[in-house]
């Protein structure tokens, strides 16, 4: 077991380069989801917080030292994070798996996803000093343009809880890649990453008001940011209702907003697969995988019919080998669901599918051996039709639902038949179908024969009410740009539009 006696730092807000004490003093307490104790808090931010971080940042801005920097000088900043989150990986991944739940193994990986994302980030800053300035070729005597790419300003970055850190960096790096000077308003649920991030800022000197750090809750601390008329942009990731909040708050200023929502992800499994097992394994880790609170999870499997009896047979196998145990120990696979109140939501999912007339083919209950902590055994349901609850609504944990198809039309149908469209994966080794699917599939990320892996270089996001804008890749950077032409008159002649008053 790794060492859970890691101190919880008792951090205060971020702004401007400092530490400072939210104005009304709150704090908020943090839970860890595995013994269900108090193990510390955070400050509690409210819209006075945010006044004051939206000035740092606006600071920021006008600076040198930061908004007319080279994007080689914040590449620097980049690369900096990236080595201390390195040199701090153990303990950040402890304090992330204390606040979350999440198993240790996992959340060393999320360490290493960060401080790739941040070099990756790095190296777009680098490229974008060249891509700054793009002259246009008009064909014309009387006129020179060029394109300008620049930041977009003081940007609000508002996160979930599954990924805690890896989520808030999918939006840091590229917004200081970009110039802009951001405001994270991370999970009131699981902050200590974020806060701790703030640290790391302070210690390798990134200049001040770049990055603001606030915790708090949503409504308190999320609100106001998102309707604050100097906020330029809002990029958020949770669920669809806060999704829409955001998106009528920032209506009223027509300040743009990016939307990474949630999913009911499809992973249709064909008969012509040559390893049961290999399937099975992809299947298992789209689901259990961070307990099934992933928002592109593969929630809904929908497998041939021919194969169908082996399959969940062999599902059952490896889902009956998961270790489930407090996430610090070693090899744990699936820890608590992140709090008491996701705990009864994903215990709820299961019961009205059991009353909708759906099997519980395996789990759906707390594991015996652990008398505390928010876990739920991994759960495999069976018997659903397409109107039930749990075949249409994101349940966010360690909930897998099953329906069988004849045909490749009749899986397509069922794949595409939810109001999300974030990700779906088809198992086959025939490379014709799978083209089939990547095309038919209605959703912004396509997994052929696997699922879940991610990365830094390629585009995340979805369609329908899964969200829109794209997070990582280019498309990550390219949120938080300003365009802006630039148009010339470069000719001697009068522009002769309107008489000339000389010519009266
Ligand atoms: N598409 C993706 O990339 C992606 C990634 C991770 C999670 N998710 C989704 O996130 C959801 C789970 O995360 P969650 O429970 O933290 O989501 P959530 O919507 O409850 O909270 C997300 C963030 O919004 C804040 N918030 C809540 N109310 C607010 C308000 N009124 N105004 C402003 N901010 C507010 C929260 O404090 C938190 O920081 C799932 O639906 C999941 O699918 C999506
Ligand atoms: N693998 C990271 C997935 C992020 C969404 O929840
Ligand atoms: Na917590």
């Amino acid at each position: 077991m790794a060492n859970r006696n890691v101190p919880i730092p008792r951090r205060q807000l971020y702004i401007g380069g400092e530490w400072r004490e939210p104005v009304k003093k709150n704090r908020i307490p943090i839970i860890n989801p595995a013994t269900e104790e108090i193990i510390g808090d955070i400050p509690a931010a409210t819209a006075e917080d945010v006044d004051i971080a939206v000035e740092a940042a606006r600071k920021a801005i006008a600076r040198d030292d930061w908004g007319s920097t080279t994007g080689a000088k914040r590449a620097k900043y980049l690369r900096a994070i990236a080595a201390k989150v390195l040199e701090k990986k153990s303990v950040l991944a402890t304090l992330e798996s204390l606040d979350s739940g999440k198993t240790l193994f996992e959340s060393a990986a999320d360490m290493d996803d960060v401080a790739g994302c941040f070099e990756y980030y790095a190296d777009l800053a680098e490229a974008l000093d060249s891509r700054r300035k793009i002259p246009v070729n008009l064909n014309s005597d009387s006129f020179k343009t060029y394109v300008l790419r620049e930041p977009l300003g003081v940007v609000g970055l508002i996160t979930p809880w599954n990924y805690p850190l890896l989520m808030a960096i999918w939006k840091v790096a590229p917004a200081l890649a970009a110039g802009c000077a951001a405001i994270l308003k991370p999970s009131e649920l699981a902050s200590i990453t974020c806060l701790e991030l703030g640290e790391i800022c302070r210690e390798i000197g990134l200049p001040s008001g770049a990055l603001n750090i606030l915790t708090g809750l949503g409504p308190e601390a999320g609100g106001p940011l998102a309707s604050h008329p100097h906020v330029d942009k809002i990029s958020f990731t949770g669920s669809g209702p806060t999704g829409s909040k955001i998106m009528t708050a920032a209506a009223q200023l027509v300040k743009p907003v990016s939307l990474e929502l949630g999913g009911k992800s499809p992973i249709v499994v064909f008969d012509d697969i040559d390893n049961l097992d290999i399937a099975a394994e992809w299947t298992l880790f789209g689901i259990f995988a961070n307990t099934g609170q992933v928002c592109s999870a593969t929630s809904r499997l929908i497998v041939q019919e021919s194969i169908a009896s082996a399959f969940l047979d062999r599902l059952l196998k490896w889902t009956k080998n998961i270790k489930i145990s407090d996430p610090l120990e070693e090899d744990c696979k699936l820890g608590p669901v992140v709090s008491a109140g996701q705990y009864e939501k994903v215990l709820k999912f299961i019961s009205n599918a059991k009353s909708e007339g759906a099997t519980i083919l395996y789990g759906g209950k707390r594991p015996q051996h652990l008398k505390k902590g928010y876990y739920v055994q991994p759960t495999i349901i069976t018997d659903v039709n397409t109107s039930m609850e749990i075949w249409k609504e994101e349940v966010f944990g360690p909930v897998l639902c099953v329906k069988t198809f004849k045909t490749e039309e009749e899986a397509i149908e069922l794949a595409n038949d939810t109001k999300y469209g974030l990700a779906a994966a088809v198992m086959s080794k025939d490379v014709r179908r799978c083209e089939r699917f990547t095309k038919a599939f209605q959703s912004g990320i396509i997994w052929i024969n696997c699922s879940q892996p991610t990365f830094n270089q390629l585009p995340w996001g979805g369609k329908k009410r899964s969200g829109f804008g794209r997070d990582l890749g280019e498309w990550g950077l390219e949120n938080f740009l300003n365009i802006k032409q630039v148009t010339e008159y470069t000719s001697a002649e009068p522009w002769a539009f309107y008489k000339s008053p000389s010519k009266n």
